[in-house]
């Protein structure tokens, strides 16, 4: 918890200095901000170094298993050599610590930005809510939700795709051309920076059509390929497309999916007065002014 919050305190900072004038250099002076990001990114390290080094040593002594996302890591670099005495397709530890903030930051922002929205989004549309609920209560019924219900949840898979289209939590990708290419009739030359406005091209009525601002998850009903008007065209991508696409993209979508069925059984949900609908990015979207909904128990 302690590495999330120092990193959600840092990506404020990162998220600062990036809208500043760019100043060569800049970043060096040893300003409060400068100091504090560099403290923040210091700390974060050093906790993720105990948490590596732990976990190596749990191994060496077999007081733990192999079978998570570090372990794997750490018994990959093990089979090939010690750390840091690295050939080619070895990673060193500090290549291990950063993976581990990749994740930390990647794996979390996105699938609460996700949920949240997706709250909302339900608190405004109770008809949705309700046929969520009902889905769910078939499905689910009073177990937890485990691996068959999930896969048969298709009103939820439904709406937890619209509110990717209508609020991707990564609102555009950024990407160099490594070389010269032709897309299409695009010429692109090597070394060119390029975006892809995901946001924008979710929301765009020549491919979703006049009612692409509104909230319909009935467009997903014959899956993805078939949500958008011109189904050759690749408009849908909140998790990135090709060898780089999001490695958590199942896992988000199962972890969404529990919980909203979690919290689709328990309780009824409504938008408070106090909420203003104001979506901003600090590196995902988020409501800017926080997300007021007031939940009641169902019996
Ligand atoms: C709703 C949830 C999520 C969304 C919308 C999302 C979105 C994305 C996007 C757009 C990218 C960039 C893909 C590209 O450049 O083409 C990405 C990359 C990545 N995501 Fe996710 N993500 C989500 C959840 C997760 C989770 C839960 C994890 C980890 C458990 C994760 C780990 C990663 C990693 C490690 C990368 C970098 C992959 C690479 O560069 O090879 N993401 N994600």
């Amino acid at each position: 918890m302690k590495i999330l919050e120092l990193q959600k305190e840092l990506q404020q900072l990162v998220i600062e200095a990036m809208g500043m004038l760019y100043i060569p250099g800049f970043r060096f002076v040893p300003t409060k901000k400068n100091r504090r990001r560099k403290e923040l990114d210091r700390k974060i390290t050093s906790m993720l170094k105990t948490i590596v080094d732990t976990k190596e040593s749990m191994i060496r002594t077999g007081k733990t298993r192999e079978d998570d996302l570090l372990g794997l890591l750490l018994q990959f670099n093990n089979e090939n050599n010690s750390l840091n005495n690295i050939n080619n397709s070895q990673m060193t530890k500090e290549d291990i610590i950063e993976e581990c903030k990749q994740f930390y930051l990647a794996g979390h922002e996105t699938t609460s930005s996700l949920l949240t929205w997706t709250l909302i989004v339900l608190a405004i549309h109770q008809d949705w809510q309700e046929r969520a609920r009902q889905e769910v209560l078939t499905v689910v019924r009073e177990k937890n939700p485990d691996a068959e219900a999930i896969s048969h949840l298709k009103i939820v898979t439904m709406i937890l795709n619209e509110v990717l289209r209508l609020y991707p939590p990564v609102i555009a990708l950024y990407k160099r051309a490594y070389k010269e290419c032709k897309i299409g009739d695009l010429y692109i030359p090597a070394g060119l920076d390029l975006t892809l406005p995901i946001m924008l091209i979710n929301r765009d009525t020549e491919l979703w059509g006049d009612d692409a601002e509104e909230f319909k998850p009935e467009r997903f009903a014959e899956g993805i390929s078939h949500a958008c008007k011109d189904p050759t065209q690749m408009a849908f991508m909140p998790f990135g497309w090709g060898p780089r696409t999001c490695i958590g993209q199942n896992f988000s979508m199962i972890e969404a999916k529990v919980a909203l069925s979690m919290i689709l059984k328990k309780f009824s949900f409504r938008l408070s007065p106090t909420y203003a609908h104001a979506p901003y990015t600090v590196m995902t979207l988020q409501p800017q002014h926080g997300a007021q909904i007031m939940f009641h128990p169902l019996n």
